[in-house]
């Protein structure tokens, strides 16, 4: 099943308890939750008091992406205050597979995700174990980047890998998704669809539309 992810990165913070929902009521199944430490990526964001309050604001599930260093610092904090889906960074954890067994203790769902540069070959002793697999499509740490091209040969390549695996992992893509880069990566094997700028830039229930007609179609 294709899903939309609305990134609230770049919603309007003044007003994002009406953004939640409108994009809950134009029909996004998940809501994504971008927390960035100003060390593994160099912005800050936000964290667990906001996600507490999106928490309540919500009952899509909560697909909270930690781009933070060592996160499982953080992962039971991340679990309590509402999230449904955590994923961390193969680069950020020491323990990658031990980080993966700690959410699934919180009765949470485990995603990992791959920065642009790094290899397939990361997940090799962990595929059977997660949830979900972020393909980052641009360089984490900002919304509103433009989408890098060598992604659908990646997301293709994952796909195959699974398949071969007879496994029906996740895949999800973030950064720079558009009307434009949509059909490629849907094409290409994704099925968890983060969107930021392509969602809440301009009239939100309308986008929301249109992505989800593009899904519909694939
Ligand atoms: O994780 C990130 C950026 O690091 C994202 O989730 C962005 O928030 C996506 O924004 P757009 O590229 O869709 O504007
Ligand atoms: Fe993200």
């Amino acid at each position: 099943m294709n899903i939309l992810s609305p990134s609230i990165l770049a919603a309007d913070f003044t007003r994002l308890g009406e953004q939640i929902s409108e994009v809950d009521r134009a029909g996004a199944e998940y809501l994504h939750f971008d927390v960035m430490d100003g060390l593994f990526v160099p912005s800050i964001s936000f964290g667990m008091p906001v996600l507490k309050s999106v928490r309540k604001a919500t009952k899509r599930i909560l697909d909270v992406h930690l781009m933070i260093e060592n996160p499982e610092r953080y992962v039971d904090e991340f679990a309590d205050c509402g999230a449904d889906l955590i994923t961390v960074h193969a680069e950020s954890c020491r323990h990658l597979d031990r980080v993966i067994s700690q959410i699934h203790q919180k009765g949470k769902k485990a995603g990992v995700a791959l920065n642009p540069a790094t290899s397939l070959s990361a997940l090799d002793y962990v595929l059977d174990k997660v949830d979900m697999v972020l393909i980052m499509t641009v360089n984490p740490g900002f919304g509103g980047q433009k989408f890098i091209e060598s992604s659908y040969g990646k997301i293709r390549d994952l796909k195959s890998r699974m398949e071969a695996a007879g496994l029906h992992t996740d895949i999800e893509v973030d950064g720079g998704i558009n009307a434009d880069t949509l059909p490629g990566v849907l094409e290409a094997g994704a099925n968890v669809i983060v969107a930021g700028s392509a969602v809440f830039k301009g009239n939100i229930a309308e986008n929301v539309r249109n992505l989800k007609n593009i899904m519909e179609q694939k």
